[in-house]
């Protein structure tokens, strides 16, 4: 039976300025399935379900997709490699999952164009300081629909529809009809995208959501199926204080960080197969303890809820909470 998740490691080479200042290697690939990495107290051995070296190409990527209703992002420091492997490098010589993804799904729909007929169709999202934005509306454009007294409003939230299947309400949704045409569309989304020069001078700060419809109806019984690819590339989820950021940066990894350890409860959730996935985050584990404490009031002692109390200000203050036994 496939794994519901799974889970890959890429070690990028060391880049020039890491070379130049003296670093060294802490990072190895033991065989396929696991790394060591060397900590302040001794080295740390890490599975995964397949490890890729600083060797592997592009191509080599391309082995992740195999198939349509999936989700693949990218998560790592910033700087770690994570717009390489989901975009690819700036003048797309070696181009990332994401463009290989596009021509994927028209090479596919090529070979079974004879028993189906297919329609294809995107939206594009970042998620920047808990904000979804549609990337098909530039923000010039968004500015100016603001400011129009009857202009449409324009906020994209994140809903599930009768049969459960998550979409993007309010985000603009666009049809492709060659990869080219999806590669166009991607491009316009990227131009539109929150950048802001931290560790890494061409960091991404925000978290880029590709979603990928395909529609496909069987031309012999009538019938339709529709499948979704997303692709998603995280931003960077190192320490505020490592960056030196302030102010608005610092507003942005407050959120990043906080978006990113949400994203791990869900991920733990759901591979523990745990009957409650907290997709719903932080807000609903804050509620939820509010009334543990309420109750507890009356029968606990002092000390479990001073306890609770101080899981409480970290969610308020938007730190990661670890389960605790009360
Ligand atoms: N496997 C690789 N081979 C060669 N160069 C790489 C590889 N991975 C990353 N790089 C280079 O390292 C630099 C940083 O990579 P990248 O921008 O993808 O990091 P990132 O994890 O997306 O960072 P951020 O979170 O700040 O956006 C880039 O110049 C990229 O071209």
């Amino acid at each position: 039976e496939e794994e519901k998740i799974r889970v890959f490691c890429r070690i990028r080479p060391v880049n020039r300025s890491e070379a130049t200042q003296g670093g060294s290697v802490v990072v190895a690939k033991l065989d396929d399935y696991s790394v060591t990495v060397e900590t302040q107290r001794g080295p740390r051995e890490f599975q995964f379900d397949k490890v890729f070296s600083t060797e592997a190409s592009q191509e080599l990527m391309q082995s992740v997709i195999d198939g349509y209703n999936v989700c693949i992002f990218a998560y790592g420091q910033t700087g770690s490699g994570k717009t390489f492997t989901m975009v690819g490098d700036k003048d797309q010589k070696n181009p990332g999952i994401m463009p290989r993804s596009f021509n994927g799904i028209f090479d596919i729909m090529r070979e079974n164009g004879s028993k189906f007929d297919f329609k294809v169709s995107a939206y594009m999202l970042e998620l920047y300081n808990d904000r979804l934005q549609d990337l098909f509306v530039s923000q010039a454009g968004e500015a100016h629909a603001q400011t129009q007294p009857h202009g449409p409003t324009r906020r994209v939230e994140i809903k599930r529809n009768r049969k459960g299947v998550v979409f993007a309400q309010g985000a603009e949704t666009k049809e492709a009809s060659s990869a080219q045409e999806l590669y166009a569309l991607f491009q316009q989304a990227c131009a539109n995208r929150h950048i802001s020069a931290t560790m890494n001078v061409e960091s991404s700060r925000s978290h880029l959501i590709v979603g990928i419809m395909v529609e496909s109806r069987n031309l012999t019984i009538g019938s339709v199926n529709t499948g979704k690819l997303s692709l998603v590339d995280l931003a960077g989820s190192e320490r505020a204080a490592k960056t030196g950021a302030k102010d608005h940066q610092l507003k942005e990894a407050n959120s990043i960080n906080k978006s990113l350890s949400a994203l791990g409860d869900v991920i733990s959730a759901l591979s523990a197969e745990l009957p409650h996935v907290p997709y719903r985050n932080s807000k609903l584990y804050a509620t939820r303890v509010k009334a543990i404490t309420n109750n507890a009031q009356r029968n606990v002692d002092s000390k479990e809820i001073a306890q609770l109390k101080e899981v409480i200000m970290k969610l308020k203050s938007g730190q990661a909470v670890e389960e605790v036994d009360v």
